[in-house]
């Protein structure tokens, strides 16, 4: 009995409630905002002591430090991403004037969300302002994202809650959004000269870190290295350093120096600036170009050694120095290339790279990865590639039978097969680069299936070490017929001849 007359009162409370807030909701339309306003505070102060959840309009703890449309935008990628799907039907456009709000009820999402232990609650409602009585245009409609949380979490909802919502929802945008390539090219200014600038195209590279064929170690290394400068912006401005990182990829052409670079930019969400240097007037031109970068950007020099005279003018191969010495070296160098400068402005030179790459961004802000990549990485002058500069080193090498297994998988869809034992006995012996895996287990017709592909492969290793072993034996040969050479000067691969010309042939 009691059961009963206790659900009878719930049912009663609630239809009253109901017809209230229905009322309410026609009434508020025609009242003077200041009695509404008065009702509201009333009402809400008495509904807290009778329901102990708080709805709080997302932009009055974020207003102050971030737009209305950026912190909407932000929310909307975190519940995209993160909660259920019910979210994805969330898009909307913010319009710029929320004042006057009315709530049309039926337009409510509700998505739940759980953050150390507390769950909260989004509802999404449309919001229309009232047509102005001056014009005949119609009010505009907004979207607005309120939140509802227990009362006791509040602390935590508007202290750590909010900020992380913001900072994901800013990370999630980032990565989806379209993102650019560029590259520098002559353009003409008025009154007509000729000058470098930048052009791009939507950057749509497929490459990713899962279909990057190398160790899983190094990629897994490669990949918290990324994120923790990318997470790492008060670090960087605590020790006052400029947030940028310098990546040097060498290795044979062929192994993935470009298609590691898609994937840095695919994984970040970063724009790549392609800069060919050979296309670069001068010095000015170059720091011009470099300070158009935006934000959130790669900026790629490829094949460094090809691009102007940055081989390795103070050390020569094989000479071992201390530290003392590269420095009276370099500062010789530098000091060289400052009166090239002076006598030719027609140029960019390594000083002037180096300074760019040291200083530049300091004033602007924003994060940066710098790339040079390389096939001869011996030949870069050191004071290029130091740590400080190029902080991590990363060689792209042959394939190994894990970088293989990673290609079997993108392009045969394969995880697992009788003639995987054949290829990794082949492949742990000669030396093969991805590419040319990748080219063997390309389908060549519709009637390719995948033994014949890793068949051809096959084919393609025993080839290659069958002409491996032929140029060994030759060497041998050669080596047996003339063991020392003339002026003296030893040939055997790790020592230098006498004259620095006699450099070894491979
Ligand atoms: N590690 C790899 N993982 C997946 N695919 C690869 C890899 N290396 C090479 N490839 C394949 O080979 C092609 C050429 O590779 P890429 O251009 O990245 O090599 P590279 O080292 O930059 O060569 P280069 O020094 O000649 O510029 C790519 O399009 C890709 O299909």
């Amino acid at each position: 009995m009691e059961a009963i007359k206790m659900a009878e009162m719930w049912a009663t409370m609630g239809s009253t409630l109901a017809s209230i807030m229905f009322l309410w909701a026609i009434i508020r339309q025609y009242c003077p905002v200041e009695v509404r306003r008065f009702f509201e505070k009333y009402t809400h102060r008495v509904m807290g002591y009778l329901y102990p959840y708080i709805r709080i309009s997302f932009h009055e703890f974020l207003g102050e430090r971030l737009r209305r449309s950026e912190a909407y935008s932000a929310v909307e990628a975190y519940l995209s991403a993160n909660t259920s799907k019910s979210a994805k039907r969330l898009k909307a456009e913010m319009g710029k004037d929320c004042s006057n709000l009315v709530l049309t009820m039926n337009e409510y999402e509700r998505v739940t969300d759980e953050f150390e232990g507390v769950t909260v609650w989004w509802v999404s409602s449309k919001v229309v302002s009232p047509a102005s009585s001056m014009s005949n245009y119609p009010g505009q409609e907004k979207r607005l994202y309120k939140l509802k949380f227990h009362k006791k979490y509040r602390e935590v909802v508007t202290g750590s809650y909010l900020e992380h919502v913001i900072r994901e929802g800013k990370e999630i945008r980032i990565r989806n959004r379209q993102r650019k390539l560029y590259t520098n090219g002559t353009g003409y200014k008025w009154p007509s000269y000729k000058h470098s600038m930048w052009s791009h195209i939507v950057f749509e590279h497929p490459a990713t870190f899962d279909t990057l064929a190398m160790e899983p170690e190094k990629k897994q290394e490669i990949i918290e290295d990324l994120l923790t400068f990318s997470k790492s912006k008060d670090f960087y401005a605590r020790i006052g350093k400029a947030w940028k990182r310098g990546y040097l990829l060498y290795g044979p052409p062929g192994t993935g120096k470009s298609t590691m670079i898609a994937a840095m930019a695919n994984f970040l969400g970063y724009d790549v600036y392609d800069l060919e240097l050979t296309a670069v007037k001068d010095n000015t031109e170059l720091r011009k170009l470099l300070i158009e970068t935006t934000s959130k950007s790669i900026i790629v020099i490829e094949d460094i050694d090809c691009s102007l005279d940055f081989t390795g003018k103070r050390k020569k191969k094989g000479e071992k120095f201390s530290d003392d010495e590269n420095e009276k070296l370099n500062a010789e160098a530098g000091r060289k290339e400052a009166k090239e400068e002076g006598s030719s402005s027609n140029k960019v030179t390594l000083s002037g790279l180096l300074n760019f790459i040291d200083g530049i961004w300091s004033a602007s802000g924003g994060e940066r990865l710098i790339m040079f990549t390389t096939n001869y990485v011996e030949k870069l002058d050191p004071a290029l590639i130091r740590r400080g500069r190029m902080d991590k080193h990363i060689q792209l090498s042959y394939c190994s039978f894990e970088g293989f297994k990673v290609l079997a998988k993108n392009y045969l869809k394969l995880e697992t097969h009788p003639l995987f034992h054949t290829i990794q006995t082949l492949i742990g012996e000669i030396k093969i680069t991805p590419a040319d895996v990748a080219e063997n287990l390309m389908p060549k017709s519709t009637v390719d299936d995948a033994e014949k592909c890793l068949s051809r492969l096959i084919e393609a290793l025993k080839e290659a070490k069958e002409a491996e072993a032929a140029i060994i034996e030759a060497e041998k040969l050669k080596q047996s017929a003339s063991p020392v050479k003339e002026d003296g000067g030893f040939c055997d691969g790790d020592r230098e001849t006498a004259e620095p010309e006699n450099q070894c042939q491979r």
